[in-house]
């Protein structure tokens, strides 16, 4: 089975965190799904790297702080194997270019649990949920 290895942000401005929307895809369980910003990590690339790049990319942000590692996530999906390594970072502003996803919401952690989010995302929401 595939594997593939993954790095995202959960992108804190004051109290809230960036949610953003995926476009259509062949594979439902993703389609239209709410992830945190960030891609996959290419040859050589240390995990940092990969966020900086993929953070750019996607949403043409730098981030102020970046933490330390919160959280990997082992989820197999029916056609691959995903490993993903969540940070928590910080922005100084709220404004953002959505320039792959088809749309982003900033919600407080009471609220995250009423979006439709990717499968391996549920115990990052859940442990941001327990314990911040
Ligand atoms: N970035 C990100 N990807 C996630 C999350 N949750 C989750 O299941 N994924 C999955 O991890 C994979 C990330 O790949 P991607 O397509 O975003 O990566 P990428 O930007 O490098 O894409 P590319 O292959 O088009 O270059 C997707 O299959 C996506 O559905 C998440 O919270 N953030």
């Amino acid at each position: 089975m595939k594997e593939i290895e993954v790095v995202a942000a959960i992108i804190y401005f004051e109290d809230k965190i960036l949610c953003v929307q995926r476009p259509e895809n062949k594979l439902t369980y993703i389609s239209e799904k709410f992830e945190f910003p960030g891609g996959k990590v290419e040859n050589g690339e240390s995990l940092n790297d990969a966020l900086y790049r993929e953070l750019k990319e996607e949403l043409n942000f730098i981030p102020i702080i970046m933490d330390e590692l919160y959280l990997t996530v082992n989820h197999q999906y029916p056609d691959f194997k995903l490993i993903m390594h969540v940070f928590k970072c910080l922005s100084d502003k709220s404004e953002i270019q959505l320039n792959e996803h088809i749309s982003s919401q900033w919600l407080s952690l009471e609220n995250l649990k009423k979006l439709d989010w990717a499968a391996a995302d549920i115990p990052i929401v859940n442990r941001l949920i327990e314990h911040g």
